[in-house]
Order: structure tokens, then C-alpha cells, then sequence
């Protein structure tokens, strides 16, 4: 039985709850974070729903979005099988360590700046060598081998050997194609795992984590071979060093080491790369904005060195382009789910304990009642006021409150070298004939069907 005061929402079949009007929803607007836009129009911006056994929320307009990030009474992660399956059957809660490590590097800025900068030479490389090719790249994922490197570096402190990349990358892209943030057909109805595991989604999700895990551990084993015996950076070595010093009972264990990286790398690949992917879509679709932006590189920087986070401030453009994508990529997702630690409230409406609340950031970035003129248009411009950077109220793509990203400035400086060192260097067209589309592919989060750009040297 529905609750008292529970937000307005479709109705509960037996058994299944709402999941086949959600599941036909889905198919005809193509993406869940447009079905669940329209249940937000149907239902209002908080709209109750029962998938399976599980009382599930989905919450769309920014009041509410806000408040559901703010709320401590809201802010836990599921513990169900779809969270605990891939972490050992226990809850992974070690955040604190994570952001500390990154932290670090944040804070040391110009060790980050070295890492981002080496990444950011090895494409230029790359993209030089296929210019004296045909000069036809795929955009949408030419850089994710770099930006995959990049976080193995933060892992365990040293770059990714070719053939071991090859493995993990392969992993990394079949955990993004096949495995949705918002969870699998086992994960709402968990006894399908034993009557059809291949169909509900379980072997494949158990096998690619299985990949991934197998990966980290090989490194874990390299990594303690060598600790203490040369100083090493990166989140392996450091947390190895943790695990030496702490005794007694603790929270820190190998289980809880590995289940972390696996959130840096499955957390802070695909949002990155699918960002970039965004960025070179609009870019290839307006001309105008790139030419801006290669103007003011031009002058302020010219050509006689790469840009550096220094310029960030300088270039306010390039930084607005940045924005802008960040705010068509994440406006087409769904965050990571929420449960409710105990009985709360919601926009007025009961949220009983244990229930599912799920965000659309859409109606928070792209959407008119979120103060977003002509929401749909690629318009770095809205981000700039008087020649400099301002940045509305709504602008959370990487969420807020407790739960906030825990990448969000390594993204961000990372996008940014990215676009601005390589509008510096090259021009990027679409092939004639053929320009790209704004077609959305649903993964872990949303990226665009890949395309092709022809780049020349400037
Ligand atoms: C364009 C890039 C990125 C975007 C838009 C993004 C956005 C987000 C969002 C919206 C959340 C959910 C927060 C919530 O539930 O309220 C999140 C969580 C998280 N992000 Fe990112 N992220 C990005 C890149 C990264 C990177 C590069 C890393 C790692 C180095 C990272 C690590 C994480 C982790 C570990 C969490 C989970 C935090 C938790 O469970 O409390 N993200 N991110």
C-alpha cells in the first residue's frame, strides 16, 4: 500500500509495481531522463513510484533537486544487490580518504598540472600523426585512452603500459556501454539473478566489475612489492601506507581499496570522456564558437607556449565553453541514487525510510523553469556577464551538498587543458556531408553517437 502524504505518482501493479509504465515510458521518449521528465510534467516535480519491491522516487524541478541534495536524512547510497555486488557484499563508505588523496593533488596544483599537461601532449601527438594520415578522428573517443591514463596515474602513481591500457580500457568501455547508473532489470527484481542471469543483466554486470577488480588487484600486488622501498605518489601507495599504520580495528581494508578505485575509475572516466565528447559535438556544429575561442587563445597566449591552468582567468571563453558542455552533458542524466536513512520528508510529501530517490539533474540544467533561456541552445555566452565569468545559481553538475563529486575540480581543469591546448593547435570540422547530430546514447551516463571531425593544423 502507498504510504501516507507519498509524492503523486503512477499507479502500483502487484509485484511489479509501476516498472512497466516506467519501462514503456522509456522506450517512447528513448531516454530514461526524458521519461522521467514527462512523469514530472504528468505528476509534479516529485513523483512517487514503487519498482519491484522498492519505494523509488524521481525528483526533476530545482527546488526540490536542491533540497533532496541537501538533505542529510536523503543522502545515502543504496545497499541493495546492484550497490553491493560489485563491492564484496559490503557497503564501500571511505569518500573521506578519497577526497584527502585528491585534495593533495588538487592542492599541490602543479603536480596536477603535470600530469594533465603530459596527457595533454600525447594527443596533440596522436592527432598530429593521424593529420599526416587522413586527419579524420573520432571525437567522441579520441581521448579516452588519456583520460583513462590520467586516472590510473592518480591510482597508483605511474603511467599505463600499452598492452595493460588495451585490457583495462576494454573493460572501462563495456562497464560504460552496458551498465546503467540507475541500475538493471536484476537490480529492481534481484530473484532473476537465479532464473536468468544472462538476461536480467548479471553476469555481465558481475563479469566486467570481475575485469576491473582483477585489474586493480594486479596493481595492488605490484604496488606492495615495492612499498616503502621508493617514494610513490597516488592513491594505491598512499592508502597501502594507511593500511601499515593503522591498527586495531578499522574501517580501512584491501576490500575497501579496491572498491574505491573502482569508483574513481568507473566515476571519473566516463563523465569525463562523454563531457569532451559533448564539447566536440557543439563545437563542430559552431564553427563561430570555435573561431571565438581561438581568437582570444590567440591573444592572450598566442602560440609560443601551451596554455596552463594559470589561464584559466585569462580565458573566460574557452572556461564559458567548458561550462556550457558540462551543462548539456549532465542535463541529460540521472545522478547517482539516493536512499533515505530514515523516515524525512520531501517537497512537503512522506519519504518513508529505505526509499530509492532518484535526481534529474535535467531539470535543474536544462530546463526554462530552471532560469535557463532557450535551454536546448549550445550558448557559452550565458555564462559570462561583462566580459567575465558568472555563474548561476543552478549550475550544479556536479552536484552539491555531502554528496558532492568528488572529481569535480580535476574534471574541470582536465576539460579545460584539453579544449583550450588543442584549439590552440588544430581546427576541428565536420566531414563534408555530414555534420553531427545531437543523437543521445544512454550508458552509465549519456554520451553522443560517435562521430567523426577532420582536423587540420592552424
Ligand atoms: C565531467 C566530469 C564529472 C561530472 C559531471 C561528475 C559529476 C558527479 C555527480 C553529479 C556525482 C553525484 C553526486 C551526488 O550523488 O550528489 C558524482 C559523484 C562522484 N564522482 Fe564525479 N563527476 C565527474 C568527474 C569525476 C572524476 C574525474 C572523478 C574522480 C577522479 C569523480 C569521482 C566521483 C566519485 C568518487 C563520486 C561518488 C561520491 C559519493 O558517493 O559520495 N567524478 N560525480
Amino acid at each position: 500500500r502507498k504510504p501516507n502524504n507519498f509524492p503523486p505518482g503512477p499507479k502500483w501493479l502487484p509485484i511489479i509495481g509501476c516498472a512497466w509504465e516506467l519501462r514503456n515510458l522509456h522506450k517512447e521518449k528513448g531516454t530514461l531522463s526524458e521519461a522521467t521528465q514527462e512523469l514530472a510534467a504528468k505528476y509534479g516535480s516529485v513523483v512517487g513510484a514503487k519498482v519491484g519491491r522498492k519505494l523509488t522516487v524521481f525528483v526533476y524541478g530545482s527546488k526540490a533537486y536542491k533540497e533532496l541534495l541537501s538533505k542529510d536524512d536523503l543522502n545515502g547510497r543504496p545497499d541493495d544487490i546492484f550497490a553491493t555486488s560489485r563491492t564484496f557484499g559490503k557497503r564501500r563508505e571511505q569518500k573521506k580518504f578519497l577526497m584527502h588523496q585528491l585534495k593533495e593533488i588538487g592542492f599541490h596544483k602543479a603536480v596536477l598540472e603535470e600530469i594533465l599537461a603530459e596527457q595533454v601532449r600525447a594527443i596533440i601527438h596522436d592527432i598530429k600523426k593521424t593529420i599526416d594520415d587522413d586527419g579524420v578522428i573520432c571525437a567522441t573517443n579520441f581521448f579516452s585512452v588519456h583520460i583513462l591514463d590520467t586516472l590510473h596515474i592518480l591510482m597508483t602513481g605511474d603511467t599505463c603500459g600499452d598492452e595493460e591500457m588495451e585490457e583495462l580500457h576494454k573493460a572501462m568501455n563495456s562497464f560504460a556501454a552496458n551498465i546503467l547508473i540507475t541500475g538493471m532489470l536484476f537490480s529492481h527484481f534481484p530473484f532473476l539473478r537465479y532464473i536468468c542471469p544472462d538476461y536480467c543483466g548479471y553476469n555481465t554486470y558481475v563479469n566486467i566489475h570481475k575485469r576491473i577488480i582483477a585489474f586493480i588487484s594486479k596493481k595492488v600486488k605490484m604496488l606492495k612489492e615495492i612499498c616503502g622501498s621508493q617514494p610513490s605518489r597516488g592513491f594505491i601507495p598512499a592508502y597501502l601506507e594507511k593500511l601499515n599504520s593503522v591498527k586495531g580495528k578499522s574501517s580501512f581494508s584491501e576490500e575497501q581499496m579496491l572498491a574505491t578505485c573502482l569508483d574513481l575509475l568507473v566515476a571519473g572516466f566516463d563523465s569525463t570522456c562523454n563531457t569532451l565528447g559533448f564539447v566536440f559535438l557543439y563545437l563542430l556544429l559552431h564553427p563561430e564558437v570555435q573561431e571565438r575561442a581561438q581568437e582570444e587563445i590567440e591573444s592572450v597566449i598566442g602560440r609560443g607556449r601551451p596554455p596552463t591552468l594559470e589561464d584559466r582567468t585569462r580565458l573566460p571563453y574557452v572556461e564559458c565553453i567548458v561550462l556550457e558542455s558540462l551543462r548539456m552533458f549532465m542535463g541529460r542524466a540521472l545522478v547517482v541514487p539516493r536512499r533515505a536513512m530514515k523516515d524525512s520528508t520531501l517537497n512537503g510529501y512522506f519519504i518513508p525510510k529505505g526509499t530509492i530517490l532518484q535526481g534529474n539533474a535535467r531539470g535543474t540544467l536544462l530546463d526554462e523553469s530552471a532560469g535557463w533561456e532557450n535551454p536546448e541552445a549550445f550558448n557559452p555566452e550565458r555564462f559570462m556577464k561583462d566580459g567575465a565569468l558568472c555563474i548561476p545559481d543552478n549550475f550544479i553538475p556536479f552536484s552539491s551538498g555531502r554528496r558532492r563529486c568528488v572529481g569535480d575540480i580535476l574534471a574541470r581543469s582536465n576539460i579545460f587543458l584539453i579544449v583550450a591546448s588543442l584549439l590552440q593547435t588544430f581546427n576541428f570540422r565536420s566531414l563534408p556531408g555530414s555534420p553531427p547530430k545531437v543523437d543521445i546514447v544512454e550508458g552509465f551516463t549519456p554520451s553522443v553517437k560517435p562521430f567523426k571531425a577532420f582536423v587540420t593544423l592552424r
